[in-house]
């Protein structure tokens, strides 16, 4: 187990009535929560949060009209919170319409291009020869097919961009069966639960909530880490719709902030039964994993020949620039996460957990074509995306290592554009969240005073 996954066991949760509150007195490893806050909302956040607001990055092309694959008694959201406006022609910026990557040899990023991964090579020396030989299988793997591509929308006729900026992530009011449904499929199916345990639809219905994560208890480090990979993804939405509440409207306007109680029904300790804080734990968990992938992936974005290209030459080169700076500070942090504890047991095991693991998650990205409410949809597509980008980077560390050395324009390991622009933007909504728990701490420290 890695030393920040162990950590993050022994986290120190203060949930008190009024509060829900998050500190981090880590007993047996060097890292605490107060790191990782300080770290996120002084250096992270404000970067992102400028560079998310540039042309490259907030424009995402995304097909919301993909039919569910799992279920037909299918009902729209009729809320009108749940509706995406899609840009019209002239809204997208020229560059990014037809030929995006003309001064990017990101060009070479299309499907076939990203189902040829690279040849394999040799491993991080710091790799056990068990591990280093399992790395090596997967790769010889990977090869064959690139399974956390996911282009089918980028190539799809009925995919639309979206401008992000005007389709915020916040409440909406998709709740009850429905959304039970796709949350309880996603945990059902998906997380490497077994069978016999069953995961009541209706949370309400009783508390056997309570007791149905005993079965991660049995499970090995790798499918745990999935498990609180999506837990941490619902734990940031549910923190984004309390953050970003309607807590008024009337007919000139609606007035959107934080609605605290809402926040403390979700993640209060008591409230909860205890299950708050390790939703949150999750959360911070996801962060790691996401600004480890951030920090890997820097040599990919230095080479020379890589632009975010939207056609506006000086704006782009500021920005990246700017995406530079930001990788710089995210490879600072000085208590990453260590994937390579991650499947590094034994090779055919191994192996077959990779496989699992990369299957498992792109049906967790169909079941978001279920989500009746298209904003959710929407964010719920692009962070699947982006952490499936995220785990992709993980998974190649050998050929992003390699890069700075390869003479060649064209390497093996791709991102299409599509790619980066959810892995930031999914990354954007996990150090917003991270950000809105400080915010949800003062303003329930004052609500105790
Ligand atoms: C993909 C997706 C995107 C969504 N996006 C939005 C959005 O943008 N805006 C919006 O207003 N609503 C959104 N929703 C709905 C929202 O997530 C909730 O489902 C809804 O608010 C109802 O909440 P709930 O309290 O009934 O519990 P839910 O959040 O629906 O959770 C169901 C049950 O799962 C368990 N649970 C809750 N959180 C966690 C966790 N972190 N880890 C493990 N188990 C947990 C609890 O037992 C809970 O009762 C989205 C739903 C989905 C499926």
């Amino acid at each position: 187990m890695s030393t920040v996954l162990c950590c993050f066991s022994y986290v120190k949760y203060h949930g008190f009535r009024n509060a829900v509150c998050v500190t981090g007195t880590l007993d047996d490893c060097a890292c605490d929560v107060e790191t990782i806050d300080s770290f996120n909302n002084k250096e992270i956040f404000p970067k992102l949060q400028k560079l998310l607001s540039s042309d490259y990055f907030r424009f995402y092309k995304v097909n919301l009209n993909n039919p569910c694959p799992f279920w037909t008694d299918h009902s729209q959201c009729g809320l009108k919170y749940c509706a995406v406006k899609p840009c019209t022609e002239g809204e997208v910026p020229e560059g990014l319409k037809s030929s995006s990557y003309k001064y990017s040899e990101a060009a070479s990023q299309d499907i076939e291009e990203c189902e040829k991964a690279e040849k394999l090579g040799a491993v991080d020396g710091s790799l056990s020869d068990e591990t280093r030989q399992a790395l090596q299988e997967w790769k010889k793997h990977d090869d064959e097919s690139d399974r956390f591509c996911m282009l089918d929308d980028e190539d799809s006729p009925k995919s639309q961009y979206v401008d992000l900026l005007l389709n915020p992530e916040r409440f909406t009011g998709y709740k009850g069966p429905e959304a039970w449904r796709i949350w309880n499929s996603i945990y059902e199916e998906n997380c490497f639960k077994p069978y016999s345990v069953k995961r009541p639809l209706n949370p309400l219905a009783s508390n056997s909530g309570q007791g149905f994560y005993r079965w991660l208890e049995g499970l090995c480090v790798e499918k745990r880490a999935f498990f609180r990979l999506v837990s941490g993804l619902h734990a940031s939405i549910n923190t984004h719709l309390s953050a970003r509440y309607l807590l008024d409207e009337n007919w000139f306007e609606m007035k959107w902030g934080h609605n605290v109680s809402e926040f403390q029904q979700r993640f209060d300790e008591e409230l909860t039964e205890g299950e708050g804080p390790k939703r949150l734990r999750n959360l911070y968990f996801l962060y790691l994993i996401e600004l480890r992938a951030l920090a890997k992936i820097l040599p990919y974005f230095e080479r020379p020949a890589f632009h975010l290209y939207t056609g506006q030459r000086t704006q782009d080169n500021e920005n990246k620039k700017l995406l530079l700076e930001l990788l710089h500070v995210a490879k600072s942090f000085p208590l990453h996460f260590d994937e390579t504890a991650l499947f590094a047991g034994n090779k055919k095991e191994a192996m077959k957990l990779k496989e699992d693991f990369k299957m498992t998650f792109k049906n967790i990205s169909r079941i978001m074509d279920c989500v009746e409410c298209f904003k959710c949809r929407l964010w719920g597509k692009l962070q699947t995306q982006g952490l499936g980008t995220a785990l992709k980077i993980l998974f190649s560390e050998r050929q992003i290592e390699a890069m700075p050395n390869m003479s060649n324009t064209n390497p093996s390991f791709q991102l299409s554009r599509q790619e980066i622009v959810s892995l930031f933007n999914a990354f954007g909504r996990i150090s917003t969240s991270v950000r809105e728990l400080e915010n949800f701490r003062s303003l329930l420290s004052n609500l105790k005073q």
